[in-house]
């Protein structure tokens, strides 16, 4: 997978050489290209924002640098086009389903925004996808394009050792995970659930489905919503 990345602080986006995402750079299952948009604008200011028509507060990205720059990018390759997504607090709400669907891309380009966000006429012509990462407003895109590329990076083929599974993973199965626990086995006074250390493997993953599930019903129960459920779930469930 290939990932340009366009933003005003292209220092910002350091963190993706580290851990998960750098190795899977290392290994060349993944190339990222970060642009410093100002390298698109003409004046001697470099100015990449004005003040938003209609008023209001703070200021709004000018069209012209990230057209040029879009252009410039998408234009490396004939006959391909990559998935232009744009993080924005108004955008679809980002959940792993999505970021499977984003994982089996060839070619992303992410928009990080800033100030009070981009020229809408700019998302119109270019942004196939514009994602929030959450009910909170962050700063800028950076933040949400880091989160999208971590989730999106570690879906990605060999780029999760054989030790974790995406298929364990929370959400995978639609449900919130359930707590984890390692040594020693006795900490505090606590111990270890002893069904986790009894070798039952059939028992083990009974107690936890129904710790994911009980989990799920307390902090989540949208996630339960217009599901059906087996009985020994059900059974769980209403306990
Ligand atoms: N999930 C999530 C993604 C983001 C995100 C992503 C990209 C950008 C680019 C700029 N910002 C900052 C920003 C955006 C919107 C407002 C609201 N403002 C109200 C008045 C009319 C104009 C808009 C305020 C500041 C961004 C924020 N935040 N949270």
């Amino acid at each position: 997978m290939r990932a340009d990345i366009v933003t005003i602080f292209p220092a910002y986006l350091e963190p993706l050489r580290l851990s998960l995402v750098g190795r899977a750079q290392e290994h060349g299952t993944l190339q990222i290209h970060t642009h410093d948009l100002r390298m698109w604008t003409t004046d001697v200011h470099r100015t990449v924002d004005d003040a938003p028509y209609g008023g209001g507060p703070g200021m709004v990205m000018r069209p012209e640098p990230w057209d040029a720059a879009l252009s410039q990018i998408t234009a490396r390759v004939a006959d391909s086009r990559p998935r232009v997504v744009v993080p924005t607090p108004a955008g679809t709400p980002f959940t792993q389903r999505h970021a499977e669907e984003l994982a089996r891309e060839p070619w992303l380009v992410f928009c990080c925004g800033r100030y009070e966000g981009i020229d809408a006429r700019v998302i119109e012509t270019w942004a196939d996808d514009e994602i929030s990462i959450g009910d909170y407003v962050l700063a800028g895109g950076e933040a949400a394009t880091l989160v999208i590329l971590e989730a999106v990076t570690r879906l990605l083929p060999g780029v999760l050792g054989n030790s974790a599974s995406v298929a364990d993973d929370s959400f995978s199965d639609g449900l919130l995970e359930g707590p984890v626990y390692t040594r020693p086995p006795v900490w505090r006074g606590t111990e270890v659930p002893p069904v986790l250390r009894s070798g039952d493997h059939e028992a083990i993953a009974r107690w936890r489905r129904s710790q994911a599930l009980r989990r799920t019903l307390l902090r989540r129960p949208d996630l339960l919503e217009h599901r059906e459920f087996a009985e020994a779930d059900r059974v769980v469930l209403a306990a």
